[in-house]
């Protein structure tokens, strides 16, 4: 089975860029797929936005920036990830949305070994294999955010995926990439989300009750706990529509009270109020 260097990645978000920057640091050809033209240049600037950090975090050199910048290149249609050797999804946290995506992958993968890996958060593995052809090939690949930061990725495997699909995605992550594996099974959230969104919704619930301020629920998890920030700053770095599919998922799941997305959340989510990436969420952000 060949090395595998040519990497589709579809969807340039939070996850989308970071997953490309890891790509491209480590060598590899990768072609990011954006929904639109007005999609393109925001995409190329997240991507080097992590550069950028990279650099003035001296992980990285400024000759090593442009030569990564240079490995990847930005499309709008689909069909140009035809000769990938493995794709990552990385389209927002929707089940309708990555199977349309993954369907139309499957259409137009031209490699019958090439592996399938969705970044979702939460979503069953096998409810977005069934999209596709080759369930076998289909695997979570879940890294976490922010990605050049993080050193883990879930790997979750559906009942369909193949062994094969599991040793190959582990050696691609914990290869080029370096990241460390945790193995997960098949089921809503995972493990770190199934124990992450049940502390983050219930922040949201001291501060929709009125009980305590988010700046003051988060100094009390940072000083108090050592985490390395609050569970509302933590929700505004994820995103707060992010941070309510997944609870969403879960409740579908598991039909536990502690999974429901509390009001304010989803009142924030339908104002458009994301967190970082528009600006506002629990904060403002410049
Ligand atoms: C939702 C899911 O499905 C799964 C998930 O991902 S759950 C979320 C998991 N993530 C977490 O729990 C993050 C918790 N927070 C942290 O680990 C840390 O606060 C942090 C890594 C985000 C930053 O730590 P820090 O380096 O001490 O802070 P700081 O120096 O202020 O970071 C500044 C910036 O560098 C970025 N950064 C941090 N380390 C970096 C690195 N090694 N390379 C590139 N960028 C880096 C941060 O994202 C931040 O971005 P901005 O410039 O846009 O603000
Ligand atoms: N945020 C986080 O902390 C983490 C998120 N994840 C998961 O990663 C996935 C992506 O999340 P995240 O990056 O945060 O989400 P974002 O909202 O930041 O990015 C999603 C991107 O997908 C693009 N998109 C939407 N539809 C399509 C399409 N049909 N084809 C190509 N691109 C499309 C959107 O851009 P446009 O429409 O402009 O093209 C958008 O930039 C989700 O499954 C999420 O659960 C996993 C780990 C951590």
């Amino acid at each position: 089975m060949s090395e595998m260097r040519k990497v589709g990645i579809v969807g340039c978000g939070v996850m989308g860029s970071g997953i490309a920057e890891a790509c491209a640091r480590a060598g590899l050809d990768v072609i990011v797929a954006v929904s639109t033209e007005a999609s393109l240049a925001p995409a190329r600037r997240r991507v080097t936005a992590w550069l950028d950090r990279g650099l003035r975090r001296a992980t990285i050199t400024e000759a090593e920036r442009d030569t990564a910048l240079a490995r990847v290149s930005f499309v709008t249609d689909l069909a140009e990830l035809g000769d990938r050797q493995i794709v990552f999804e990385a389209v927002p946290e929707s089940e309708s949305i990555k199977l349309d995506v993954l369907g139309a992958l499957d259409k137009i993968l031209d490699n019958p070994d090439v592996i399938l890996a969705s970044n979702t958060s939460s979503i069953p593995i096998i409810r977005l294999a069934r999209a596709t052809s080759r369930p076998a090939q289909v695997i979570g690949v879940h890294f976490f955010n922010p990605v050049p930061a993080l050193p883990l990725v879930e790997l979750i495997g559906s009942l369909l995926t193949a062994d094969e699909t599991y040793a190959r995605a582990e050696s691609f992550v914990a290869g080029p990439l370096g990241k460390q594996v945790i193995r997960s099974q098949d089921r809503a959230g995972f493990v770190v989300n199934a124990l992450l969104i049940p502390f983050l919704l219930s922040a949201v619930r001291m501060v929709e009750s009125g009980f305590a301020r988010a700046d003051v629920v988060d100094r009390g998890m940072v000083l108090g706990c050592s985490h390395p920030m609050g569970p509302l700053k933590l929700a505004d770095l994820i995103g707060l529509d992010t941070v309510a599919s997944i609870a969403e998922a879960l409740y579908e799941e598991f039909k536990e009270p502690l999974y429901t997305p509390p009001p304010l959340l989803l009142r924030m989510v339908e104002g458009g109020l994301l967190g970082k990436k528009t600006g506002r969420g629990f904060y403002e952000y410049a």
